[in-house]
Order: structure tokens, then C-alpha cells, then sequence
């Protein structure tokens, strides 16, 4: 994803340093709808307005940093999976990506199902209404309170992801006098084209249970053997950020292939299969992201064929995608502070937020795109940094970049496609309040998260 080093056009230094960058976008205003939220335009005075609103109005109103979620694209994006994928199959978004008590509704009403990972997204779940047997629970290490939980609370399924989980759940199961549907996740042996850190098929990595040497099918005979649970499926989630398709087809190709191990060793068809999430965003104008159709398509058309040869039933296939849905549908806003020319290198830019509220480009070295939004400029495009507030020099929300050299202190600049692992993963370093979340839809803002304030970060300290 790294582009050329040497931009042409307009620039404020002579020189400019190696870097993620391609040549300035010829026009600084304006917005790709590809990167940016789907509602997102310009007003005449040339001020960002999303879902109607002016970013200029929502920073009066909600303070800044704020994530704003365009609520009508997020349903659009969950209605287009649902549909991608038909009456035959589910979506089960991963609650990971982001969560809320309305997003769950929005969810719940667009006809997708949900997954997630903690004891504590499970109560968010049930607390907004989510049906539990709509609900996968997933996790490497859930503890006995966070299985008994769901079991109690009679989740649609739980993900077992090693050989003691299968008979752990099991037990609690059997001791609840319940017996709880279940998948296994296997590793298929995938080496996804994506950051190492988040790549979940290879072998080497804490994730499910490997394909290889048998040990997937030894997990299967031992979850046949127990009684507090009934296998339904094969689970697989081969990484995050996937442009490339082919690895979603080698999962597919193995699973089904499992499958047919499944019949000819114990005569049971299993009649699920879960090809989890990963499927990638546009962060930047240089990605060109798959749409859920070409997925659906792909991934049925494989599944069908291979069942078809194997003289199997066509088990019933469901997706966990988390933030192909809500990735696109968010934006983060930061008022600029200091602005720090550095002569032959690039111009840092400080807002008031940071590796507290995207941890993501620390983490992943990953790429956004960043626009000034309170207001339109004609100015030329300077190379900037957008750096956050924290004391870390890797405190870095925007490596490269172009703003207008006119950039002031005081003006809004948002960063896009900040809808998934950006509050989910945000922190208190520095003791930084977590940014709010709000939504916006038909001219209308509401906050669906609200800013954390420093009595809930004090109340924690009973020293
Ligand atoms: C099991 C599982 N399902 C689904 C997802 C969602 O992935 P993404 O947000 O990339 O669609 C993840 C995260 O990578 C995951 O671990
Ligand atoms: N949190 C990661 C993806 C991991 C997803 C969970 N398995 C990201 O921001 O890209």
C-alpha cells in the first residue's frame, strides 16, 4: 500500500521526506465517497455536513474529538450483507469492530444476528434486545463465568476454540442441565495478505484449532462424544483487512472439505458453516474494497459446488463482518492545535485527541485519510502529520498526508473510516476521556456514547 516517495505538484518544502504518500489530490476539498462516510458533502460556505448536520454545528454541540457515525449508511451497509447473503445464510455482525446499545438495535432491526467476544458484549447485547439465540459467542480464553453466562442466557452458539474449551463448555452445559449448540474453529492454514497482527489462519497464532495433522477432525470426535453439546458447524476467520479474495475461497474449499471427513468417518452432516469476517475497507483512495454481493457470490458458489461433488448437503453458511459495515460509516473530528512546521521534513499537526481514541496506525502502521472540514481553502496542499496529544512520539493518528497550508489553530479536520477498532480499542493513556459517539441521520444528531467524563475516570481510583 506504500506509494511513490516523490510527489509532483505544488508542496511546501523543496525536498519531501520518503513516505506513505501519492501526489496531493488535486482538489484539497473535496471528499472521495469511496473512503468517506455516504452522507458526507460540502455546504455552500464549502463546511462538511454529514447526514445534513455541519461538522461545525456537532463540534459546538458535542466538543471534539467525537466520532460521528452516519447512521443511515450503517443500515444501508448491514441491509446490503443481509441481502448480499439471502434468506439461506446469516450475518452475524462482530460486535468488536464497534458496539452500542443502538447499534444492536439498528442491527436487530436490519436482520442481522451478532457476535461477540467478552462476557460484557454479551450484556450489551441482551440489554438492547438482541435475541440470545441470534447471538455467537466467540473467544481463545473465555472463563467459566463468561461460558456459564451465555449457556445461561442461551446463545444460538459458542465458538470453541481448543481442545479444553470443548470440554469445558460441555461440563457447564451438562451441569446447567442444558445442551448448548456449538461450532470449532479450525485454522485453516491460510496465510492471509493483510498486517501479520491481524492474520488469524496461519498456524502460528492463538487462534482455533489447526486443520493440520488431524487435530481439527480429533476436536470434532471429541465434541460428538459429549453429551452438553451438539456441533452444528466449522467455524473459520482467516484475518482482517482482506482485499484479496483467494483466501477466503482456500477457507471455504478446506472447510467443506472437513465436512466431508465429518460424513464418511461418524455418517453426520454438519449443517453450519461460519466463514467469519475480514473482508476489507478503503481507508484511502488507493483501496478498492470487494462489495458484500461478490462475496456472497464467491463464498455460495464454492460452498455449493464442493458439497455438490462431495454429495453433501448444502450447509447453511453465515459471515461475521465487522468492519465492512460500520468502518466506512464513521469519522472522527479534532479541533487543530499547534502546528509545527519542521523545514525539509513535514509539517506536524497536533489534535486534541490522538493514540487514545485510534490506536490503529501505532498498532498496524495504518493508513487514513484526513481533511480539514470546518471550512473550504484554496490554499496549496502541505505534507502534513496529524499527531495526537499524548507523550509518545509514536502518537500518530495520520502518517502522511495533505492539508492546506492555511491550516489554523481552531479549525475542525476529521479523519475517515474511523467506525471500527477506533472505540473499541480507544484508551485512557494520559488519562484522556474517551470521545463520544454520535450518530447523525436526517438532519437530526444524537449521542449514542457518551463522552467519558473525569468523575467516571476518578470514581475508579479508591486509593
Ligand atoms: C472471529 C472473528 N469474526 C469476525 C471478525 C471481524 O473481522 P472484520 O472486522 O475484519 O470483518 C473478527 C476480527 O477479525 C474475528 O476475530
Ligand atoms: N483490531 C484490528 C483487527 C482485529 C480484528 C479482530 N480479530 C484492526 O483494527 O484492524
Amino acid at each position: 500500500m506504500s506509494r511513490s516517495a516523490h510527489p509532483a505538484g505544488p508542496r511546501h518544502a523543496d525536498v519531501l521526506p520518503e513516505g506513505h504518500y501519492s501526489a496531493p489530490p488535486a482538489d484539497l476539498n473535496s471528499l472521495d465517497p469511496k473512503v468517506w462516510a455516504q452522507t458526507v458533502g460540502r455546504d455552500a460556505d464549502g463546511a462538511v455536513t454529514v447526514g445534513g448536520v455541519p461538522v461545525t454545528r456537532l463540534a459546538e454541540e458535542f466538543g471534539t474529538p467525537a466520532y460521528i457515525l452516519d447512521e443511515a449508511d450503517f443500515r444501508a451497509r448491514a441491509r446490503a450483507w443481509r441481502s448480499a447473503f439471502g434468506h439461506d445464510a446469516d450475518v452475524f455482525y462482530a460486535g468488536k469492530a464497534f458496539l452500542s446499545r443502538a447499534v444492536v438495535r439498528w442491527l436487530d432491526e436490519e436482520g442481522l444476528n451478532l457476535d461477540v467476544c467478552s462476557g460484557t458484549e454479551l450484556a450489551t447485547a441482551l440489554s438492547a434486545g438482541m435475541p440470545a439465540e441470534r447471538i455467537a459467542f466467540h473467544g481463545n480464553n473465555k472463563s467459566a463465568a463468561e461460558i456459564t453466562r451465555a449457556v445461561e442466557a442461551g446463545v444460538g452458539r459458542i465458538v470453541l476454540d481448543s481442545f479444553p474449551e470443548i470440554v469445558r463448555v460441555a461440563h457447564i452445559a451438562q451441569s446447567l442441565g442444558k445442551r448448548q449448540k456449538v461450532q470449532i474453529r479450525i485454522t485453516v492454514g491460510v496465510e492471509a495478505h493483510t498486517h501479520e497482527f491481524i492474520a488469524t489462519a496461519h498456524e502460528d497464532q492463538k487462534f482455533g484449532i489447526p486443520l493440520a495433522g488431524g487435530q481439527a477432525a480429533e476436536a470434532v470426535r471429541r465434541a460428538l462424544r459429549l453429551d452438553g453439546i451438539e456441533l452444528i458447524g466449522i467455524h473459520s476467520h482467516i484475518g482482517s483487512q482482506i482485499f484479496d479474495m483467494s483466501g477466503f475461497e482456500v477457507a471455504a474449499h478446506r472447510v467443506v472439505g472437513l465436512l466431508k471427513d465429518i460424513r464418511d468417518e461418524h455418517g453426520v452432516e454438519l449443517p453450519e458453516i461460519d466463514l467469519g469476517g475480514g473482508l476489507g475497507i478503503a481507508y484511502t483512495s488507493d483501496d478498492d474494497p470487494r462489495e458484500p454481493h461478490e462475496i456472497a457470490k464467491a463464498l455460495t458458489e464454492i460452498v455449493t459446488r464442493e458439497c455438490e461433488a462431495a454429495k453433501l448437503r448444502t450447509p447453511r453458511i453465515s459471515v461475521e463482518p465487522g468492519r465492512a459495515i460500520v468502518g466506512p460509516t464513521a469519522f472522527t473530528l479534532y479541533e487543530v492545535g499547534t502546528i509545527k512546521p519542521l523545514e525539509g521534513l513535514r509539517t506536524y499537526v497536533s489534535v486534541d485527541g490522538g493514540m487514545s481514541d485510534n490506536i490503529r496506525t501505532a498498532l498496524y502502521d495504518a493508513e487514513y485519510s484526513v481533511a480539514l472540514v470546518s471550512r473550504a481553502s484554496d490554499a496549496e496542499p502541505m505534507l502534513v502529520r496529524v499527531v495526537g496529544k499524548h507523550c509518545e512520539s509514536g502518537d500518530i493518528v495520520v502518517k502522511d498526508a495533505f492539508l492546506p497550508a492555511d491550516l489554523a489553530p481552531g479549525d475542525l479536520i476529521a479523519v475517515a473510516a474511523t467506525g471500527a477498532y477506533c472505540r473499541s480499542m480507544a484508551s485512557n493513556y494520559n488519562h484522556a476521556l474517551r470521545p463520544p459517539v454520535v450518530a447523525v441521520s436526517d438532519g437530526e444528531a444524537r449521542v449514542i456514547v457518551r463522552r467519558e467524563t473525569e468523575d467516571d475516570l476518578l470514581r475508579l481510583d479508591v486509593g
